[in-house]
């Protein structure tokens, strides 16, 4: 939902640094990877300890590089499937690091088994969606459709965890993963009807 109405604001906002990027000869694809590296280094270096607060300060300072490099890379006009390839494959990695972050805080220091339960299945259906949409396409379908695509299951997760950090109570935190969690199962099940709808007809015609 919201990289449908977010997407155009948030390219603006960014087109400056992408531009500064590309000015210093900066690639997309380095822009890709650095951020990934911030996101995930934030997320396992914070979160696991319980530092909330600073692990979400850090990953919100690099999982914009996700809207930049896509920018850089029409800018330069240099957009590739190697590039797209990279881009989804490495926001796994980051979606991964976050999710699991939380995950080995409750599981360990954070003594809270529920929590540890749902991130793990935030983690586990947000791959799932992912993956929805991935196959579709590689069938040649597509599948952009969901009530929990990866920008709504982000800002879900980082503001409520931010807020936890600067001390709201932990049972915000799960009641919001439990909603994501079944946002991101009704977000599989509206793509896989979509794709059987596409299927169904193309087999028809
Ligand atoms: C007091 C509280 C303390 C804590 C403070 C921090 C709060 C943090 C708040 C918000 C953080 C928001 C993070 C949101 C980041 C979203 C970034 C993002 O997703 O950008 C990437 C996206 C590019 O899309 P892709 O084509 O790369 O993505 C594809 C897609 O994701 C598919 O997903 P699927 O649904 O299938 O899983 C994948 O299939 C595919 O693989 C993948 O490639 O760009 C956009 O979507 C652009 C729109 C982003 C909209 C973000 C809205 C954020 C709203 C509020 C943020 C407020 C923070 C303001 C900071 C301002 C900084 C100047
Ligand atoms: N290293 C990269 C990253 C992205 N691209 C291209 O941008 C598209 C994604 O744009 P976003 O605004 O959603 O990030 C992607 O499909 C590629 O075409 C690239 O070429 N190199
Ligand atoms: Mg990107
Ligand atoms: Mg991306």
């Amino acid at each position: 939902m919201l990289n449908r109405f977010a997407r155009a604001l948030f390219t603006r906002l960014f087109t400056p640094i992408a531009t500064f990027f590309v000015r210093l000869g900066i690639s997309p694809d380095v822009v890709t990877l650095v951020g990934t590296l911030g996101v995930s280094l934030g997320a396992l270096a914070f979160y696991p300890r319980g530092e909330f607060f600073w692990g979400t300060v850090v990953i919100t300072a690099f999982v914009f590089s996700d809207t930049i490099d896509g920018v850089m890379a029409r800018m330069m006009n240099r957009s590739s499937n190697w590039g797209a390839y990279l881009d989804s494959t490495l926001d796994r990695v980051g979606d991964s690091a976050i999710f699991g972050g939380l995950v080995l805080y409750y599981a360990g220091k954070g003594e809270d088994n529920l929590l540890a339960a749902l991130a793990l299945a935030c983690l586990i259906l947000g791959s799932v969606v992912s993956y929805s949409k991935a196959r579709a396409e590689g069938l040649g379908m597509t599948a952009n459709v969901g009530i929990a695509e990866r920008a709504d299951r982000l800002v879900a997760v980082l503001v409520t965890t931010g807020l936890v950090g600067l001390g709201l109570p932990e049972v915000v935190l799960t009641v919001v993963l439990a909603l994501l969690a079944v946002a991101s199962l009704i977000t599989v099940f509206q793509r896989i009807l979509t794709v059987r709808r596409q299927a169904l007809t193309a087999a028809a015609e």
